[in-house]
């Protein structure tokens, strides 16, 4: 088969290691090793589990937390979630998840536990992801794990559902991109900051439909934890996974986990060694990035991609030649409250924020620690908070005494969650309030409504603090020695520790790969990257999917009973014959749109704004018309604002929305997007780009998205301007107006259309395959035990008695840790 005889990248090795069914359509079946969930996105796929009396397919490979939504404050001995969480939808989320968990026997890290945290931080720390996994997550950051050479990315509440029931995910192989970073990285700047100016480079939308490897020497110095800042982010880069092939550094990392495979790791390791871009092999997209080139980078906008160095100056909309760029750069200007040509050096902000899955392990509050000891938070910050990543990350830190040092400097040390990153719980910013934060979204209203966001690394964020205007490491005097690297002690667990007892004894490692920050001068400014386009293999839209090929769709053939394959060039190839059964066919697009336009004149429409925050906390997939663009929709006191596309009148019955700009729907994997949409009435949304995961979201619930280019955009705009509604046709793919005039084609691929015209239900069609999945586990089981080693239930029992004569931590979890529900 072509894909197994030419040279392979890293994505495309571990993609087809996890190949449980094929289809000559491309599509396949992907088998999932590791499953996280959180509290925002799994209720409503438990709900659906319980609808049709579905049990968890694997509970074991599941792993739980509650992050989201978690007060920080202090955790009292015993806590519990009906008393500690004071808002009554942040609790019942929780509630919730707890007896989902219980239920299921999924293993839980919830308030009591000295483990939990945020789920792409934990899973990191305690082994439970591993180079060559698949990794989903119904959160947008999983693309974190992918700095493990983890095929890991974001995924939607129904494909959580899917995981949940099948242990496995549709899936079309993504197009490749490469950043190759060379040169050298300047002290005090960070991978924060390396990719903060790769997304400035490449755009919000560079890495659509693709999975990014990062590769190169400056990347192979990175340690682990700068390796998860810098895949974190690689869905603000728009793509839904990133990638860095494992290597030494990565194996002295895992092996300390907790649950990491013992018996079997020279096995896991002589794999892992394998997985690696082979030569020769193509990438769709190649951009090269000098490192030289990278000083201290903040975000002065609302949008990821609006960065500048940290001693460059607020840009004007006439800096911009692209027309898009100029308007968002005057939205975003008058939405943070800034004038073109000031100097980054002269905003002050209100609030500092050390924390989220990007910027909140040792490493980071190590660094910041370095250029906080001695110094004083400036007076006009009202707020220094620091949150650690999770509890053992609180721990590690507290036994080096940084706590003591943020503490000093006037900080709020506190327990571990995801807080003001997103504001779900009582840290968030007010309105205006402007703030330093290490996380990852600028969003608007993503801290607080009408909060202010700057993006920035820990170091800078560190700095910022004591001036109380944005600042580099270099503009404070640094006034203690660095701590040498044996004083360290790292966040893993002893295990034998771990396993006997209660004890929180925390081992030492000398071998801990922090980064010291010094405090040297940064200069020099970003220059324009260089990219190298290199052939693209086969026409594919942004998302992946094949656009030159018939496709009768995945599900179609497999109920006319056609035979399969397993596949995977790791395991044994052995045809399997096809258990045909006919799928439930619970129709969802019945007929082509006829209806008026509401339009939106707007680029990079993220999630966070067509679905505010504050509403992510509701457990129900119904009724969320009314939260659709609130904050955009709504002024502070509720009344409507008259401007605003979706209170104008022709809005009102608008069944179809269409964004001018390009990148609907990126950022955060919230469904809750496309239900909102779906419940103010709109059935199909029209622009010239979308975002991966809502884009698979989208079409889960039966939203037609319709891509189009900068000329159907322009003639749907004249006709909705002389009143026309328009008319869609889906199995023609053309848009017309209410007299049958043409106004262009959409693209949409050929599988999503079937699978709109055919509604089959996907849950139901997957759960045919259980022979074949069945038959890929127990294969997965013999050639690479290493992946289930600390999860199967046979080995902990041998584990436990060998080791410790104590129980699995994630079989215990239930009975340690969370017992008193
Ligand atoms: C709640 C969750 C769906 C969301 C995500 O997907 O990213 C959140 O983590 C965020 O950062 O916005
Ligand atoms: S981005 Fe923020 S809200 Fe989302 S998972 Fe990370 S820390 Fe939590």
């Amino acid at each position: 088969m072509d894909s197994v005889a030419r040279p392979r990248t890293l994505y495309e090795k571990i993609f087809d290691a996890h190949v449980v069914a094929e289809r000559e359509d491309g599509t396949v079946l992907l088998y999932i090793d590791r499953h996280l969930i959180h509290e925002v996105t799994s209720p409503q796929a438990f709900e659906g589990l319980d609808k049709k009396g579905r049990s968890v397919r694997r509970p074991e490979l599941t792993l739980a937390t509650s992050d989201h939504n978690v007060p920080t404050s202090e955790r009292p001995r015993g806590v519990k979630a009906s008393t500690y969480l004071t808002r009554e939808d942040s609790r019942i989320q929780v509630q919730k998840l707890e007896r989902n968990v219980k239920r299921h026997h999924i293993p839980y890290f919830g308030l009591r536990s000295k483990r939990q945290g945020i789920v792409h931080v934990i899973g990191p720390e305690l082994g439970f992801t591993l180079p060559g996994n698949t990794i989903v997550c119904g959160d947008s950051h999983t693309s974190t794990h992918g700095a493990f050479g983890a095929l890991a990315h974001g995924i939607g509440t129904s494909e959580v559902e899917h995981v949940l029931a099948t242990q496995t995910l549709v899936a079309v192989k993504s197009r490749n991109m490469n950043v190759v970073v060379r040169g050298r990285l300047a002290d005090g700047v960070t991978s924060k900051d390396l990719m903060l100016y790769i997304i400035g480079s490449i755009g919000t939308a560079g890495g659509t439909g693709t999975v990014i490897e990062f590769s190169g020497p400056v990347i192979e110095d990175l340690t682990m934890e700068s390796r998860m800042s810098l895949c974190n982010m690689s869905i603000e880069a728009g793509a839904r996974a990133g990638l860095i092939a494992p290597d030494e550094e990565t194996f002295a990392y895992v092996k300390r986990r907790e649950m990491a495979p013992r018996e079997t790791w020279d096995m896991a390791e002589a794999y892992w060694k394998t997985l690696r871009t082979e030569a020769g092999a193509l990438f769709d997209k190649v951009v090269e990035i000098n490192a030289n080139d990278v000083t201290p980078t903040i975000t002065w906008g609302t949008s990821p991609e609006q960065v500048i160095p940290i001693n460059g100056v607020v840009p004007a909309p006439s800096d911009f030649s692209d027309p898009v760029k100029k308007e968002s750069c005057r939205l975003a200007l008058a939405y943070m409250g800034l004038t073109p040509g000031m100097k980054v050096a002269d905003i002050a902000v209100d609030k500092v924020f050390i924390g989220s899955c990007t910027n909140a392990r040792i490493e980071d509050f190590r660094a910041a620690a370095q250029i906080l000891r001695g110094h004083t938070v400036a007076p006009n910050v009202k707020l220094a908070l620091a949150v650690p990543g999770s509890g053992l990350v609180k721990r590690a830190a507290e036994d080096e005494g940084i706590d003591i040092i943020f503490k000093r400097a006037g900080f709020h040390w506190r327990e571990a969650g995801c807080s003001m990153c997103v504001g779900l719980n009582e840290d968030s910013l007010a309105p205006t309030e402007r703030c330093a934060s290490t996380s990852n979204r600028n969003f608007e209203s993503r801290q607080g409504t009408a909060g202010r966001t700057h993006l920035v690394s820990p170091v800078v964020a560190a700095a910022t603090a004591i001036k109380g205007t944005l600042a580099a490491a270099s503009q404070i005097t640094k006034l203690a020695e660095p701590a040498s690297r044996s004083q360290h002690v790292d966040v893993d667990v002893d295990v034998d520790a771990a396993y006997s007892s209660d004890s929180e004894t925390l081992s030492e490692d000398s071998s801990s790969q922090s980064s010291l920050i010094s405090s040297s001068e940064y200069s020099g400014t970003p220059t324009k990257v260089k990219r190298v386009w290199t052939a693209v293999k086969k026409p594919v839209t942004e998302h992946g999917d094949s656009m030159d090929q018939a496709y009768p769709g995945y599900y179609g053939q497999r109920a006319g009973g056609r035979s399969s394959s397993v596949s995977g060039c790791e395991h044994p190839k052995q045809a399997v014959e096809q258990v045909a059964q006919p799928a439930t066919n619970n129709s969802r697009f019945e007929d082509n749109i006829n209806g008026s336009v509401a339009i939106i004149k707007r680029a990079n429409i993220d999630t966070d704004a067509i679905f505010p925050k504050q509403f992510c906390t509701t457990t129900g997939r119904t009724g969320l018309g009314h939260a659709l663009f609130s904050n955009l929709r709504y002024n502070p006191d509720g009344s409507p604002r008259p401007s605003f596309f979706l209170n104008r009148p022709e809005s009102r019955n608008a069944s179809i929305l269409l964004a001018t700009g390009p990148n609907f729907g990126c950022g955060s994997s919230r469904e809750h997007a496309v239900w909102a949409l779906q419940d103010f009435g709109f059935r199909c949304v029209i622009a010239p780009s979308f975002a991966d995961i809502f884009y698979n979201n989208a079409f889960k619930n039966g939203l037609l998205l319709a891509q189009v280019n900068a000329d159907v955009v322009e003639r749907i705009v004249t006709e909705s301007n002389v009143g026309h509604s328009v008319k869609i046709n889906l199995e023609q793919q053309t848009l017309q107006n209410d007299q049958n005039a043409d106004i262009g084609q959409f693209e949409i691929p050929e599988r999503r259309k079937q699978e709109l015209l055919s509604g089959i239900g996907e849950i139901e069609a997957t759960l045919a395959f259980y022979a074949q999945i069945k038959l890929y586990e127990e294969l997965r089981r013999q050639m690479s035990p290493w992946y289930e080693e600390g999860l199967h239930p046979q080995t902990n029992v041998r584990r436990r008695q060998l080791v410790t004569g104590q129980g699995n931590p994630l079989v215990d979890c239930h009975k340690k840790e969370t017992l008193a529900w």
